[in-house]
Order: C-alpha cells, then sequence, then structure tokens
C-alpha cells in the first residue's frame, strides 16, 4: 500500500474539512464495539466467482481482508470461481451444465477445475492480498489432507441426478490452515477435495479428486475451526424471499425459517444457504450473504451496527 506524507495545507490533495474529519472519526468509533467483539476470533470469508470479476473490487476485497488481520480479527479466505471455470471450459471447448447449482463434472472438466481454482483464481487473490505485504498463503483442499470428500449426487425435481465427480465435504482438518493462522498468515483455499472412502472409524484416499461447490467447502471450513462468522459475498444484496422481487430482500433470519425455505430456492442460492444453515447448526455464530459488488462490503457488513445484506442466526437467540 502507498502512503503519502501528512500534509495540513487546504489547497493539497487529500485535505479533509473539520466536519469531515469528524465524520470519519465517527465512523472509526462505531467499529471500535465490533473491533472488540472480533479481535482474536477466525472469521471464514467465501469469495465467490460472480463477485470476483471485476478488477477494483478484487482490490478493494484484498483490503479488506488485510484491515480484518490488522484488527486483530483472523480471515480465512476460501474461493470460488465457478465463472472463472466457466470461461476456461469455453475456450477449451469443453461443455459443462449446473444441476440443482452444480456444475455436473466429467474427468476432462475436473482438469479444468483444479487448473483454474488452485493455479489461477487462488494465486491471483493471493497476489493481490500480499501486495500488501507477505500475508497470504495459498493451500487447495488436497494439501495437508484439509478436506475430505465422498461423492455425491443432487436431486431435481424428486429425481437424483449423478453429477459425476462432485463432493461433499465429509471431513476437515484445519491443522494446516491454524499452521498458518498461528504465523501469523492468512490462508487462502481453493475447494478442491481428495475422494475417501470411509472404513470403520477411519478412511482412504482413492487417489481422485473431487469438485466441491465453495459455499459448501467453506461452511464445513469455517465449523471445523470454530469460527464466529461465515461471510459469503456474491452478486446480489441478499437473500430475496420471493426472488427476483428485490423488495423482498431478508435482512435477518432464524436458522428455523431458512430450514423452512430451503426447499424453495433456486440455482445459486441453494448451496449458498444450505451453507450458511450447515454452519449454524455446527456452532458458527453468524452467517451472512453479502453483496460482493458493493466496494468494502466485508468492512460494511463487519463494523457498523446495522450490517448489510442477510444474516442467519441460531433460533436460540430469537427465543431468549
Ligand atoms: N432467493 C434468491 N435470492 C437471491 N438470489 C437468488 C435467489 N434465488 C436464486 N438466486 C440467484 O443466485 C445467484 C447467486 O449464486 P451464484 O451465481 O452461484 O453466486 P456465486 O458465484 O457468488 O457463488 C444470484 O445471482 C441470483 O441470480
Ligand atoms: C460442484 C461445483 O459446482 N463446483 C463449483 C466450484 C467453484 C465454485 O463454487 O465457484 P462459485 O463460488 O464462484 O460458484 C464449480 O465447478 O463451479
Amino acid at each position: 500500500m502507498t502512503m503519502t506524507a501528512h500534509t495540513r495545507e487546504k489547497t493539497a490533495p487529500g485535505y479533509v474539512s473539520a466536519e469531515s474529519a469528524q465524520d470519519k472519526a465517527g465512523t472509526l468509533i462505531e467499529a471500535l464495539p465490533w473491533i472488540q467483539r472480533f479481535a482474536g476470533t477466525t472469521m471464514v470469508i467465501k469469495y465467490g466467482g460472480n463477485a470476483m470479476v471485476n478488477d477494483d473490487l478484487r482490490r478493494a476485497f484484498a483490503e479488506d481482508i488485510v484491515f480484518l488481520h490488522h484488527v486483530g480479527i483472523h480471515p480465512v479466505v476460501v474461493h470460488g470461481g465457478g465463472p472463472q471455470i466457466n470461461s476456461m471450459l469455453g475456450r477449451l471447448g469443453i461443455e459443462s451444465e449446473f444441476k440443482g447449482g452444480l456444475r455436473v463434472t466429467t474427468p476432462e472438466a475436473m482438469d479444468v477445475v483444479r487448473m483454474v481454482l488452485t493455479g489461477q483464481v487462488g494465486r491471483e487473490l493471493v497476489g493481490l492480498i500480499n501486495s500488501h505485504g507477505p500475508y497470504a498463503v495459498g493451500m487447495s483442499g488436497e494439501d495437508g489432507g484439509l478436506l475430505r470428500a465422498v461423492r455425491t449426487g443432487t436431486v431435481v425435481d424428486g429425481e437424483e441426478v449423478d453429477l459425476g465427480l462432485v463432493g461433499e465435504v465429509v471431513g476437515v482438518d484445519p491443522a494446516g490452515i491454524t499452521d498458518i493462522l498461528d504465523a501469523g498468515r492468512i490462508p487462502v483455499i481453493s475447494t478442491v477435495a481428495p475422494e475417501i472412502t470411509e472404513e470403520g472409524n477411519g478412511f482412504q484416499t482413492t487417489g481422485q479428486v473431487l469438485n466441491v461447490n465453495a459455499d459448501t467447502a467453506a461452511a464445513a471450513v469455517a465449523s471445523a475451526l470454530g469460527a464466529t462468522k461465515l461471510v459469503i459475498l456474491t452478486d446480489v444484496e441478499g437473500l430475496y424471499a420471493n426472488w427476483p422481487d428485490k423488495s423482498s430482500l431478508i435482512s435477518s433470519l432464524t436458522a428455523s425459517e431458512l430450514r423452512e425455505m430451503l426447499p424453495r430456492l433456486e440455482s445459486g442460492m441453494i448451496p449458498k444457504m444450505a451453507a450458511c444453515l450447515k454452519a449454524i447448526d455446527e456452532g458458527v455464530e453468524r452467517a451472512h450473504i453479502v453483496d460482493g459488488r458493493l466496494p468494502h462490503s466485508m468492512l460494511l457488513e463487519t463494523f457498523t451496527t446495522a450490517g448489510i445484506g442477510t444474516q442467519v442466526v441460531p433460533d436460540e437467540e430469537v427465543n431468549a
């Protein structure tokens, strides 16, 4: 980050009036209780492919992550890359389709998924964060046995659908992540996962890697780390009760309300909201859907009293 020396000349670029300086102080002070609340805790931030398509937004996201780190929060970034995978599959002339919000993944497509997520999208995010200092360390679900997955299909209109090399995370070994956090760095995780077969109390890897939806993987990582928050950035303002009616944005709902809504959701919102529910069910305090098209949306969500987007809260909190 470039810093310019302080200047007090009224004509100097960046000069702010006393009122404007007061506004800035107000903004900083509003953040204080939230900094106190979250310092020392882990937050898992899932950065979605559709919110990553613009350079300025990507840079703003990287700044937010470094900001969180410097106020004492331990951010863990889990990223997607659906549009980037689509684009590479298109360039290579490989067809692909989605069913129930998940990509039907052939062995040929799996090679591209792995290459794009770990070799391209992850690298770019690491580079953007590290333009501020040597913070980010990239890892994939394959590294250090981080993720374990089994093959999964999905149900569309009551019918079982085979998705090919698609996995559901059944185990997370967070040791690799905590090593990176303990070293004072920021893990950036791509969600390719080794396939396992479970035997008794143990498991064996099959040598195959599986394509895992990044929202679902982020939820599994958040619960394994005992994170305080799971924040999912996407390309809408939040969850709409009657999509696409823009007046139906939900600002807060309980896990039970979400569970009841889940069967009626469509496309990309299915894995996202299922991920939020899983995280809350497994002890994460808050799960959020936030508009990644809004610059610095992470900071707005974390450090303002009203927050933004949609939050999912445990039932007990509302009934208490
Ligand atoms: N109820 C809903 N509320 C908000 N968005 C919805 C809803 N139902 C479907 N969607 C769609 O889900 C999309 C987000 O999912 P997806 O495209 O997979 O995002 P990402 O790439 O960020 O993971 C939105 O852009 C919207 O088109
Ligand atoms: C199984 C499955 O659908 N995997 C996703 C993985 C990437 C992802 O989840 O990216 P977004 O977060 O940008 O949607 C895919 O192949 O697109």
